[in-house]
């Protein structure tokens, strides 16, 4: 039988990011003249690419792109954070312990973000936490993206894992929405960057610190 793999989202699940998304962001929307966004609006950008991410401030801030005004500003954003990686971004309390005693039990770990992945790749390398991970996948690797099945299943095929020993852990709708479309058990964890409370997601356990993230509980989920 194959070891279960554990799948992590990544902005607001693995690594507390938002301080250089807001920076970015900012930085981005600046060369509008748009006034700069905070953490609370963050929570209703996030989650579906940088692209949706600058399109939906610039709405936010009265400024509805139009076709053709993206390209220049998503090489900004991508030009600025990749300078500024890692900045204040860190991992979320009692990841990496957790991330140690899964590995240790001989489970895999992988990354599905929506992020892009040349940007996942490069923060994670830059925190050295690579070696933790069989792939990471980011929203342009496969031709779809979270919520969509197939980019989980992508990433469990890239993985070397089986969707029936999976499971995904993650802070907002698209996490929980791709575990529940691929048919995969889900952990919610409330830090990260979700709009409306984890617990009404609908997920199948929610974790309030990284401590309960133990071998037992992942193979407890499979188990049900
Ligand atoms: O960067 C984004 O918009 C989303 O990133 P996530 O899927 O890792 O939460
Ligand atoms: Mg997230």
């Amino acid at each position: 039988m194959k070891s279960p793999l554990v799948v992590f989202d990544l902005d607001g699940t693995l690594i507390d990011t938002a301080p250089d998304l807001i920076a970015s962001l900012n930085h981005t929307i600046a060369s509008l003249d748009l006034a700069p966004v905070n953490y609370e609006n963050l929570t209703h950008l996030v989650g579906h690419g940088a692209q949706a991410m600058i399109e939906r401030a610039c709405r936010l801030r009265g400024h509805p792109l139009e076709s053709g005004d993206l390209p220049p500003l998503l090489q900004r954003f991508i030009a600025f954070y990749t300078d500024t990686m890692p900045g204040d971004s860190k991992p979320f309390p009692g990841i990496l312990n957790a991330m140690d005693a899964l590995k240790a039990a001989g489970f895999g770990l992988a990354v599905c973000t929506n992020k892009l992945e040349k940007l996942a790749v490069t923060l994670i390398e830059r925190l050295n936490l690579t070696h933790y991970f069989d792939v990471i996948t980011g929203g342009d690797t496969f031709t779809v993206r979270k919520p969509d099945a197939q980019h989980l299943i992508g990433t469990i095929e890239r993985a070397g894992g089986t969707l029936s020993r999976t499971v995904m852990v993650g802070d907002s709708a698209n996490d929980i929405l791709v575990a529940h479309n691929a048919g995969v058990p889900s952990i919610a964890v409330p830090f990260g960057y979700s709009d409306v409370g984890v617990e009404t997601l609908g997920p199948s356990r929610v974790i309030a610190h990284y401590d309960e993230l133990t071998p037992d509980l992942v193979r407890g989920l499979l188990a049900a």
